[in-house]
């Protein structure tokens, strides 16, 4: 039987590496960012994002987040500069949450949780595909930014609105003409390092690049997110909260800034 990986006790991060050794690889993410042993990197370019919101296609929750996906068959929405070379396309974003407003974050800052961090995941081109592209050391790039509770996110929202179609596991609706540019902060300051994906396969194929800015979300808002389920229909009801991995061990990594 598949392992079916997940965020209880019985098979959540710390049973992760029984079927996937790599959990205690030298690249892990996330990681707790810390500010004053970053070091500035005057070499490092602003970031360069083009999203063209005729390529957002759906919304799907897939029992471990939700996510939206874009169709990348063309070099619409793209990620270049920063720290990376070369062209990457958008594929999805996602989010990971905690079960109340002090946790939920996957990378921290000088161990500061944030009640929940979204992740714009993107290619490299110089690959055929995403598949193929998440075995490469250089093949993803993974915007973070953090979610700090405040003000309501109307941009926010419109994803929150469709959670009715998707509660469940499994569930999917159509979701276009979204352009997630309106969930980036003002500032595009951004730490770098060099990680993986933060869930199975855990492949050590990210750029990581983790805004400095957080971007505001209301506590109701955050209840919304908590209204999802990690389970299917017919299945005993589990909210959908704490869905995130703890920093992992740094392992001689140097994170860069793009600011002093
Ligand atoms: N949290 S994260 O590091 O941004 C993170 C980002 C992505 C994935 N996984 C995937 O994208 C799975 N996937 C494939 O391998 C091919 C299509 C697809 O959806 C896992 C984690
Ligand atoms: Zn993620």
């Amino acid at each position: 039987v598949t392992m079916s990986w997940g965020y209880a006790p019985h098979n959540g991060p710390d049973k992760w590496a029984d079927n996937f050794p790599i959990a205690n690889g030298p690249r892990q993410s996330p990681i707790d960012i810390v500010p004053g042993q970053a070091s500035y990197d005057s070499g490092l370019k602003p970031l360069n994002i083009k999203y063209d919101p005729s390529t957002c296609l759906d919304i799907l929750n897939n029992g471990h987040s939700f996510q939206v996906t874009f169709t990348d068959d063309a070099d619409s929405s793209t990620l270049r500069d920063g720290p990376i070379s070369g062209i990457y396309r958008l594929k999805q974003f996602h989010f990971h949450w905690g079960g109340s407003d002090d946790k939920g974050s996957e990378h921290t800052v000088a161990g500061t949780k944030f009640p929940a961090e979204l992740h714009l995941v993107h290619w490299n081109t110089k690959y055929p595909s995403f598949g193929e592209a998440a075995s490469k050391p250089d093949g993803l790039a993974v915007v973070g930014v953090f979610l700090k509770a405040g003000d309501a996110n109307p941009n926010l929202q419109k994803v929150l609105d469709r959670f009715d179609d998707i509660k469940a596991k499994g569930k999917q609706t159509s979701f276009t003409g979204f352009d997630p540019t309106c969930l980036l902060p003002k500032s595009l300051d951004y730490w770098t390092y060099d990680g993986s994906l933060t869930t199975p396969p855990l492949l050590e194929s990210v750029t990581w690049i983790v805004c400095k800015e957080p971007i505001s979300v209301s506590s109701e808002q955050m209840a919304r997110f908590r209204s999802l389920l990690f389970t299917a229909d017919g299945e005993a009801e589990c909210c959908m909260v704490d869905n995130y991995r703890p920093p992992q061990p740094l392992k001689g990594r140097s994170v860069r800034a793009s600011f002093q």
